[in-house]
């Protein structure tokens, strides 16, 4: 799909280094979400994604993440509502993880880190005609982020884990139909907080709208292994490098407002 067009294949490589200077650079993601600073705005809607699991298509290392890949030809998987004045389609979700328990997740809250993070990925379809242009575009992505704890196994969660092993390796993809990455939502979608930001891998572009859960999701031990099993190598190299890590440092808040959609 347009989201996971070759342009990220070649933006995206592991332990990729920080540029020296972003453009603009005030607004750059992930950062740590200190919550007594942030302002209940009573104006926030609740959010609505709408996703038909049927638009799923595959799975993709790109030797960064592995991202489950939808069908973003169409207005079938969308997002809208929340801070969001536009509609917004869904192209894919990725997470990033730590090769321990112990961090892993790109924001944090009042600097607790988690294990793991869920980015949904989505790209605004009332403003721009390709997701490549919405990428480099203010207000093009609206990115939901959950944060993933170590408890009980996620049911749903598990038919994903059991399709990795087919993309152990960089540049792998398998065929992947009918999930519904609404059951990878907490209970409570209501409870977020609100941010503009930026990817968090190159091209690090201004272009998100952050919305991060305040709730998390439980997966357990057994299921985060598995993402650890996959590699950021490709077959054919020499040395195969454990897929671990994978989440940016973060950065400076910049007088950003964080709103929250509760009080
Ligand atoms: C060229 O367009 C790109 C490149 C990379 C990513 C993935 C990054 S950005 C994020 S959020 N988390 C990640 O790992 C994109 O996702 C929207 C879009
Ligand atoms: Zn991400």
């Amino acid at each position: 799909t347009a989201c996971s067009s070759k342009y990220v294949l070649s933006h995206m490589h592991p332990m990729w280094q920080e540029p020296l200077a972003i453009p603009g650079g005030d607004r750059q993601s992930p950062i740590d979400i200190v919550v007594r600073k942030s302002l209940f705005d009573p104006h926030l809607k609740p959010l609505v994604p709408a996703y038909d699991p049927q638009t799923c298509q595959q799975i993709w290392n790109n030797g960064y993440s592995f991202l489950v890949e939808y069908d973003d030809t169409t207005d079938k998987s969308t997002l809208k509502g929340g801070p969001l004045e536009d509609q917004f389609r869904l192209c894919q979700f990725h997470f990033h993880w730590g090769e321990s328990n112990a961090w892993g997740s790109e924001h944090t809250v009042d600097r607790k880190l988690f294990p793991a993070e869920l980015h949904i990925v989505h790209w605004n379809t009332e403003k721009y005609d390709l997701f490549e242009e919405a990428v480099m575009e203010e207000n093009g992505l609206a990115v939901i982020g959950v944060f993933l704890k170590i408890g009980k196994r996620h049911e749903g969660l598990q038919k994903l884990v059991d399709a990795l092993p087919a993309v152990r390796h960089k540049d792998s993809t398998v065929d992947f139909e009918r999930f519904d990455p609404a059951c990878l939502l907490p209970s409570n979608i209501n409870d977020y907080w609100t941010y503009h930001g930026s990817l968090t891998t190159p091209p690090l572009t201004e272009a998100v709208t952050w919305i991060v859960m305040k709730q998390h999701i439980e997966v357990s031990h057994d299921q985060l292994a598995v993402f650890r099993s996959l590699l950021f190598t490709s077959a054919e190299e020499e040395v195969q490098k454990g897929m671990v890590n994978n989440f940016r440092v973060q950065q400076p808040l910049r007088g950003r407002p964080i709103r929250s959609s509760f009080s």
